[in-house]
């Protein structure tokens, strides 16, 4: 059984699958923040994983709590490399872009073949890429995340409180707490809107923890698809020749 990780930097997101499975066809899957960590043993099968794919942008230490869990397994250390699976990548130094970013292009890709696509992943960060019709990774933005991004509001003035995310119109707020909200997200949609215009796409992805908040507001004439976990789907299809189970964008 096959294993696939998306380590963040607010949580650990994971998918089991059986060998030579479409992408996103999962046998199990779940999630846990960095305080969880030591649920994951538990929730995977004793026996059985003979490989695991992992995509970790939490650094080292991370890295080598996961390796400890996996004993039995062969893991590959997903890498951005400059061409990969058909996709190329544009930023100047390759290594540098975020595994993460470098798998949901992949994913991207995988769901909305020779199209010129916009993906959005709404994590800790908010990261928006661009990858065009002919298989390119163009580069991106990073912004903050939802979460990120109200939080620094409160954390640096004196009379702004720290909101939930929520569902909201991102319109004109008549109180301090939805106009955060709305504010937030109206930047975050905002940036995904620009980048799609800049970019003249044909499909726009959005996935990850905020997604379900940002979505909502997105006003899109080409429409766009919440995929709930993109860089899980991209793994997937660097190392399976099933196709993708999921209808295209
Ligand atoms: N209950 C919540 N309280 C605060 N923020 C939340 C909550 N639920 C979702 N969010 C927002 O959603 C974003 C994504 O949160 P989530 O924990 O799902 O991260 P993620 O998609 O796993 O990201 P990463 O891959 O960076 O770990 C956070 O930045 C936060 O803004
Ligand atoms: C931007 C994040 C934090 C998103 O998870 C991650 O992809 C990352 O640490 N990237 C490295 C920098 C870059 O992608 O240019
Ligand atoms: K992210």
């Amino acid at each position: 059984m096959l294993l696939l990780i998306d380590a963040g930097n607010t949580r650990i997101k994971w998918a089991l699958a059986d060998e030579g499975a479409a992408p996103g066809a999962w046998v199990a899957s779940g999630a846990v923040t960095h305080a969880e960590l030591n649920h994951l043993p538990a929730a995977w099968p004793k026996q059985g994983i003979t490989r695991a794919l992992v995509s970790n942008v939490a650094g080292s230490k991370l890295h080598d709590q996961l390796r400890l869990m996996m004993p039995t397994a062969d893991v590959t250390w997903f890498a951005s490399k400059a061409q990969l699976a058909g996709l190329r990548n544009a930023y100047r130094n390759p290594s540098q872009l975020g595994c993460d970013r470098f798998a949901a292009a992949l994913g991207a890709r995988a769901l909305a073949p020779g199209q010129a696509v916009i993906v959005a992943t709404c994590g800790t960060a908010t990261t928006i890429d661009a990858v065009s019709a002919d298989g390119v990774f163009l580069g991106g933005m990073i912004l903050p995340g939802l979460g990120l991004m109200a939080s620094s509001l409160a954390h640096n003035t004196a009379q702004l409180p720290e909101v939930a995310p929520g569902l909201l119109p991102a319109g004109f707020a008549d109180n301090t707490a939805d106009a955060i909200l709305s504010g937030c997200l109206s930047a975050q949609a905002g940036a995904i809107e620009r980048a799609c215009a800049l970019h003249g796409a044909s499909a726009c992805i959005v996935s990850g923890g905020a997604a379900q908040y940002i979505a909502p507001v997105l006003r899109l004439s080409i429409g766009h698809r919440i995929v709930d976990n993109i860089v899980l789907i991209g793994l997937h299809s660097t190392v399976t020749s099933s196709p993708l189970q999921d209808s295209p964008c």
